[in-house]
């Protein structure tokens, strides 16, 4: 042997406790500290059935493995408190609580595996720290054979809720643990000396350690080392750190049940309730079987999400007495951190923005996908206008399932009799005033970017490339997104009336359109709306837009339709080619407003490489909505649809570049062929007139004529 191996001290030595510690189990542990390593491991790892009723149930802080059997899963280091229901239906309604509690405790982080237990469920795991005493509270949906085995030191008290009927009687054990005083931090061999030492059922009348149980919980019935969920303060601990004192032990109720729900809790929305011994029924907290029943499955992940949030959020609201540790927990949420949209909790992840009467903000969900946020305060409003907002709910209900459209994904009115109005389509009650906390939360597929900061995005790279033009097929590619969410709105019949550029994002590549909130519906019998008070963004406003409801030289009453959504398509397409809106130099409302409302402005549009942009601009930005050309037209317009390749005549103009007639006889040529297109696209070729036709055709030749006489 090595004079240096011998110069060690033995295993024994080195761990005096483990090996005073064990008995029956010493000899697993008499090893060198790498094997020792393993062996702890080992041990927390195995799922460790106890065989007999009255055995004790080995108390890890450390644990992978939820125990399930009844038969193996008392707990001999804990207080056992058992509500029993007296009537025949008592096993169908079972359920049981379990709070273990002791003074200072171990817990393994989370392993990050949301793996069910050998029972095939989750199990997940509250645990509050920071208190005198480390809570857990172990939840079943059945009578949990064992309890959360986090703890290790001080009292613990388990108990075991059979039944939410408060009639049920309870019954209470209590035994202190003699085994004290062992040091090793390895709970296996303290629950080997316990399993030993003590039979639970003599200890079951011992005295009631009440005053020194704190407020705990262990969610899941089979508790799993690894989970850690909501842990209010302290940060979590490693085995090591325990305190070595082993608790009191008291011994568990007839825990002859196997059936053991995991992780049904969800522990952010329900933080660990104490379940104090003295309660009857069930706790004050509120976590009846029924409450525990209808929590979503959350898993371990899923929770651990959120663990860390919650326990900051939650150390202002650490108890100061351990009477105040007794009492129940309030079942709530920190409002700054979490939204909670029908019970269903989102953790902020910060603001995206915020529009005239709404919040947007970036969301995660329990299941981890990133949500946007919108929260429209109601407070003050009176029902009318309050009304008007939930119809943007209505909107987006109607476009479920829409390519180009932000899916909703879940929202909610907090003020129920407002709902119940919109939802019943009238409003009945104009003048009453929303609840003061009113609120409308919409849960919406997130947008990465909107087209606004695209835009600018792509004018920087333009100036930093010192090029003025922006890519075409770049610019087609997004202008055919836009035209194809507008046409989803317009065939339901819906006209948005705030279209600019914020209100397209990308979701995934493909622009979506956003923000309904002025959207109006037509009418069957019309296909313009009337428009409230509420108007749209100035710069992309259409004439109609700004004389709303006013009546026009003919005495009829201007309204706005789809043309007016047309208009701002308009200007967002001008500011995707220029870099600036149509009207940008009119700076003031009323310079805006005069320039916009008068039929005999001329907009400006700076020459281009391709001309049909700028009759694709023109077609857009007409005064009179009559003429304005619609979605299915614009979708067929030669700058997204060419026709005859604009390269041909391209060609044939630069076999020419000295001879400018050359030029323009090409660019002539051109515009005739690809206007008479759309119309021909749209009415069908069957229904151009013969006369038309020879007209067109004679043009053609004519230009054509021109054009071969100067080229000889
Ligand atoms: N689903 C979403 N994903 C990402 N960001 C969003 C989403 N919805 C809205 N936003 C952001 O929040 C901002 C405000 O949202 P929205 O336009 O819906 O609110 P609003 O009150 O109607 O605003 P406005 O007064 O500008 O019309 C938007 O400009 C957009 O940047």
């Amino acid at each position: 042997m090595d004079s240096r191996e011998a110069n060690l001290p033995s295993d024994h030595n080195i761990y005096p406790s483990f090996n005073a510690a064990t008995s029956s189990s010493s000899s697993s542990f008499n090893s060198s500290p790498p094997d020792f390593l393993r062996n702890v491991q080992a041990a927390f790892k195995r799922h460790r059935k106890m065989p007999e009723l009255n055995n004790l149930q080995p108390r890890r802080l450390v644990a992978k493995r939820v125990i399930k059997d009844s038969k193996t899963d008392e707990s001999q280091d804990v207080l056992v408190k058992q509500r029993v229901q007296d009537s025949g239906t008592l096993m169908k309604s079972m359920s049981t609580l379990t709070t273990v509690n002791c003074e200072s405790a171990s817990v393994t982080p989370p392993s990050g595996s949301d793996t069910p237990t050998e029972d095939g469920q989750f199990m997940s795991i509250d645990v509050q720290r920071g208190q005198p005493s480390f809570n857990c509270d172990c939840r079943t949906n059945n009578m949990v054979d064992l309890p959360c085995v986090k703890c290790r030191d001080g009292p613990k008290k388990v108990q075991f809720a059979l039944g939410n009927d408060t009639r049920s009687h309870e019954t209470e054990r209590d035994v202190n643990n003699r085994q004290e005083v062992l040091t090793a931090p390895n709970h296996d061999l303290n629950d080997q000396n316990l399993k030993n030492q003590v039979n639970p059922l003599s200890n079951f009348l011992q005295s009631d350690f009440r005053n020194q149980v704190t407020s705990s919980s262990v969610v899941g019935s089979t508790c799993a080392t690894t989970t850690l969920v909501n842990s209010v303060n302290a940060p979590m601990l490693s085995s090591t750190t325990c305190n070595s004192q082993l608790p009191q032990i008291d011994t568990v109720g007839p825990p002859k049940h196997n059936n053991i729900i995991i992780a049904d809790q969800n522990p952010v929305k329900d933080p660990p309730v104490l379940v104090d011994k003295s309660t009857k029924g069930d706790p004050p907290g509120g976590h009846s079987n029924m409450d525990l029943q209808s929590q979503p499955l959350i898993t371990n992940d899923q929770i651990s999400q959120v663990t860390s949030v919650t326990s900051n959020s939650e150390r202002s609201v650490k108890p100061a007495s351990k009477k105040d540790a007794l009492a129940p927990r309030k079942r709530s949420y920190d409002h700054d951190q979490f939204f909670k949209v029908n019970g269903k909790l989102y953790q902020r992840l910060g603001k995206i923005g915020s529009g005239g009467s709404s919040e947007v903000h970036k969301v995660i969900s329990q299941d981890c996908t990133i949500y946007a946020l919108k929260k429209i305060k109601l407070k003050g409003r009176d029902y009318g206008t309050a009304f008007g907002f939930c119809q943007e709910i209505e909107y987006l209900n109607k476009l479920r399932g829409k390519d180009h459209i932000i899916q909703l994904i879940d929202y909610e009115v907090t003020d129920k009799a407002l709902l119940k109005e919109v939802m019943s389509g009238s409003m009945t009650n104009k003048d009453g005033k929303v609840k003061e906390d009113g609120c409308i939360y919409m849960v919406l597929e997130y947008g990465e970017i909107d087209l606004a900061h695209m835009l600018s995005q792509k004018w920087r790279e333009l100036d930093d490339s010192k090029s003025t033009t922006l890519d075409e097929n770049w610019l087609r590619f997004y202008w055919q997104q836009i035209l194809l969410a507008v046409k989803t709105i317009h065939e339901e019949r819906i006209v948005h009336s705030d279209l600019k550029p914020a209100n397209f994002l990308l979701v995934r590549g493909s622009l979506k359109l956003i923000d309904f909130g002025i959207a109006k519906a037509i009418m069957s019998d019309t296909t313009n709306i009337q428009r409230d008070s509420q108007m749209g963004t100035l710069s992309y406003m259409s004439p109609e837009a700004f004389l709303c409801n006013e009546t026009d030289a003919n005495g009829n009453i201007i309204k706005c339709g789809r043309p007016s959504d047309i208009w701002s398509l308009g200007c967002i397409l001008y500011q995707m080619v220029y870099g600036r809106t149509p009207f940008a130099d009119y700076t003031t409302f009323w310079a805006k407003f005069k320039v916009i409302t008068d039929p005999d402005h001329e907009i400006r549009y700076e020459s281009l490489p391709n001309s049909w942009l700028i009759d694709l601009m023109k077609k857009c930005l007409v005064w009179d909505r009559k003429e304005r050309w619609t979605i299915p037209q614009l979708l067929q317009h030669p700058f997204l649809v060419p026709k005859i390749p604009h390269d041909l005549f391209q060609l044939v103009a630069d076999s020419c570049s000295e001879d400018s007639d050359v030029t323009m006889l090409c660019s002539r040529f051109e515009l005739l062929v690809n206007n008479s297109m759309p119309d021909i696209k749209s009415v069908g070729p069957g229904s151009i007139s013969p006369d038309k036709k020879c007209s067109l055709v004679d043009e053609m030749l004519k230009l054509c004529y021109e054009l071969k006489k100067k080229l000889m």
